[in-house]
């Protein structure tokens, strides 16, 4: 799998002025040309009623709140010239990227043990090509920006993601998306150790399950893998970056 870049894209000049983001446990300091938002999973498979995971029995109610906010944020990035990249979950319409018995991911994955349960979905979740594969209408990436198609829960794994970014020298991962206790966790993790520093936007991510499971990512990030900020403070940091202002 590869990734792809929405054409048209426009260069614009580089941004090199640093900013502070107000994070915990700290402050962090930001170069707009050292940093991506990532924007993990945003299917309608994870946020939209008739998806996915709405049809495995999760409650999605606050994806709304979650999709406005990534919104918000991807407008203040772009704005400054941050790289955007989005991962995109999912395999192809036969499941042979799903794995068979013998991957735990057979076993795991709810989309495919609920299309066991209801053989009349078979090939209508997270199947490439579909509307539950497909990024909300809301979030429709731009031109420039990167789409990292992946088959797992990590955007890490069996994806081209380090070299997509090491090539461009990001250094600096501000993640946003769905679920916040599995994808996003898993990729922040990855990132961490593959050098990058992750910061989690905690109002731009919504959670699979009870609503300490978002508190518990929320710990791990900032105790252990990161640094937790709002979209408020990305917003106004990054603002601080924006084309006017850059030495
Ligand atoms: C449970 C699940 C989570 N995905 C994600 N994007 O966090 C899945 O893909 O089955």
């Amino acid at each position: 799998m590869s990734e792809a870049v929405v054409a048209g894209y426009q260069p614009r000049p580089e941004l090199t002025k640093s900013v502070t983001l107000p994070a915990r446990p700290e402050p962090i300091t930001l170069k707009p040309s050292e940093t991506a938002v990532v924007v993990v999973d945003m299917q309608n498979a994870y946020s939209t009623e008739g998806g996915y995971v709405d049809l495995a029995g999760f409650d999605i109610s606050g994806a709304k709140g979650t999709i406005s906010n990534i919104k918000k944020t991807l407008d203040a990035a772009r704005e400054a010239g941050v790289l955007v990249v989005y991962f995109q979950n999912g395999w192809d319409p036969d499941y042979v990227e799903a794995g068979g018995p013998g991957s735990p991911n057979w076993h795991k994955s709810n989309a495919l043990k609920t299309m066991r349960k209801r053989p009349e979905l078979q090939g209508q979740l997270l199947a490439k090509g579909t509307w539950d594969y497909a990024i909300v209408d809301e979030l429709q990436p731009k031109p420039g920006d990167i789409l990292v198609p992946k088959s797992r829960y990590s955007g890490f794994f069996n994806t081209n993601m380090d070299s997509v970014l090491r090539a461009r020298g990001i250094r600096n991962l501000v993640f946003v998306g769905i679920a916040t206790n599995v994808c996003v966790e898993s990729s922040l993790r990855d990132a961490f150790h593959l050098e990058y520093f992750g910061v989690m936007l905690e109002d731009a991510t919504h959670h699979l399950g009870p609503d300490f499971i978002q508190q518990a990512t929320v710990y791990n990030v900032e105790k252990f893998f990161g640094w937790v900020a709002t979209v408020n403070d990305f917003c106004g940091a990054i603002g601080q970056a924006a084309p006017a202002d850059a030495a």
